[in-house]
């Protein structure tokens, strides 16, 4: 028996649509079924009136560490480096299995508010977050943060426990968890353990997600260590494919944009936290005039300090017209796909999510344009979408055809409850400090 929602009059933003003429969606269990201008209402179970609401795919926010919603404000107007070894490492060293479900809870709670449906995480725990992502009804893509610091020994433990998140949580949540490997970065993750997890992706066609030239300190480092850069190194190795998304991506050489694009590596683009942490402005326009696959991430709540994707879309169009000094940029077209269908080719998943097409799975959201910041309608709805609106003009969240949030309200996860949990759970790390 199919389980049927259908969403009338809704204003489809797909970058082939210029009219902007009202359409219906068919939705039968997990799958978009039909599009069309009108669909026979006779015989389906559930009709959301989508009169004055933007109809796009559920974003894809391609790096984060969901759990890290719990560090939310813990430590802010910090470099990395500092941010990391004095405040978040510290706090981490006590973290447990139950912590990092509520957290990632918690940070369920905002995605789905915020109109994001898929997220690749790379954390501790993540059986735990694994277990919060079935719970919420959301889609992600999972790695364990391995970091050996050259430690033979800790290597073996760090990969073994990446393998076995993949042994029992890769298509799991009804085939809405995915599993990568997570290899920290190139100055945690000795080269042998780089090397390893090349060898294991190939084998298990898995993806691999890693930070990579973050901050100017972090090239200092790898040309004072090896004579290289880190992409320049990364290449050596062998590591680099189609298959690794790489988060940040700031410090790049001229050199370096042309061994991305040669491997196809994927660029997740993390503005809010770059400018944050100060680390520096990515070449984004300069990779995309590249054909370079760029898609976006908040990083973790802790160095944004939100998961709003919508917010982190417009943050990144405005950066990269104010460093190269020319408004066409990044336009309002192009940020959507960072954050839906570049979004999906980085995670592999382009022939499920990522665009609104009949056979995909049903991953939609529906923005509310009668609210005060998106009156009157812009002269594109991608531009009332990136340049006036934010996460919380986002009205229903819908995931493998279940709905989420309708009207504003959750519909499966108690916000309530999970932030007094949230609460409670960063006092007690707090007090362990
Ligand atoms: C998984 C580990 O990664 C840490 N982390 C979170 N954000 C960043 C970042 O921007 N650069 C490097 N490392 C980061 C997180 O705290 C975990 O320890
Ligand atoms: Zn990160």
């Amino acid at each position: 028996m199919n389980n049927t929602i259908l969403i009338k009059n809704a204003l489809i933003l797909n970058l082939n649509n210029f009219e902007n003429k009202k359409q219906s969606l068919l939705i039968k269990d997990d799958l978009i079924a039909e599009i069309a201008e009108t669909i026979d209402e006779g015989n389906v179970d559930k009709i959301i009136d989508a009169e004055g609401k933007i109809l796009l795919p559920g974003l894809i926010n391609t790096h984060t560490h969901l759990s890290m919603t719990l560090f939310r404000g813990l430590a802010d107007d910090l470099s990395l480096d500092s941010w990391l070894n004095d405040h978040i490492w510290p706090m981490e060293a006590n973290l447990n299995g139950d912590y990092c479900y509520i957290g990632a809870l918690l940070g369920a709670v905002e995605l789905i508010k915020s109109g994001t449906t898929t997220f690749s995480d790379m954390y501790f725990y993540m059986e735990d977050v694994a277990r919060a992502v079935e719970d919420a009804g959301i889609r992600a893509v999972l790695s364990y943060g391995m970091i050996d610091f050259g430690d033979a020994e800790r290597r073996e433990a760090e990969i073994e426990e990446n393998l076995q998140l993949f042994k029992s949580c890769n298509g799991m949540a009804d085939g809405r968890i995915k599993v990568f490997f997570g290899p920290h970065s190139p100055y945690t993750a000795s080269e042998d353990l780089l090397i390893k997890v090349r060898e294991l992706a190939d084998e298990y066609n898995m993806g691999i997600h890693i930070h990579v030239s973050e901050t100017e300190k972090e090239i200092n480092d790898s040309l004072d260590e090896r004579g290289l850069r880190p992409f320049e190194y990364l290449e050596k190795i062998g590591f680099l494919g189609p298959d690794v998304v790489a988060a940040h991506c700031v410090w790049l050489s001229d050199e370096e944009i042309e061994i991305i694009k040669k491997h196809d590596v994927k660029v997740s683009h993390n503005p809010c936290s770059n400018m944050k942490l100060a680390s520096g402005i990515a070449p984004v326009s300069k990779l995309i005039e590249n054909d370079i696959c760029v898609s976006i991430g908040t990083d973790g709540a802790s160095s944004n300090n939100n998961l709003d994707l919508i917010e982190e879309l417009k943050t990144a169009s405005l950066l990269q017209k104010v460093s190269t000094l020319d408004p066409k940029v990044l336009t309002s077209d192009e940020a959507i796909t960072m954050a839906t269908i570049k979004g999906a080719e980085a995670l592999g998943l382009e022939n499920e999510i990522g665009s609104i097409e009949v056979g995909k799975k049903a991953d939609i959201i529906l923005i509310d344009t009668n609210s005060a910041n998106m009156v009157p309608d812009s002269s594109s709805l991608s531009s009332n979408v990136i340049y006036s609106a934010n996460g919380s003009n986002v009205d229903t969240t819908i995931c493998n055809g279940k709905i989420l949030m309708e009207n504003k309200k959750l519909t499966v996860l108690d916000e309530q409850e999970i932030y007094d949990k949230a609460r409670k759970a960063i006092k007690e790390l707090k007090e362990a400090i």
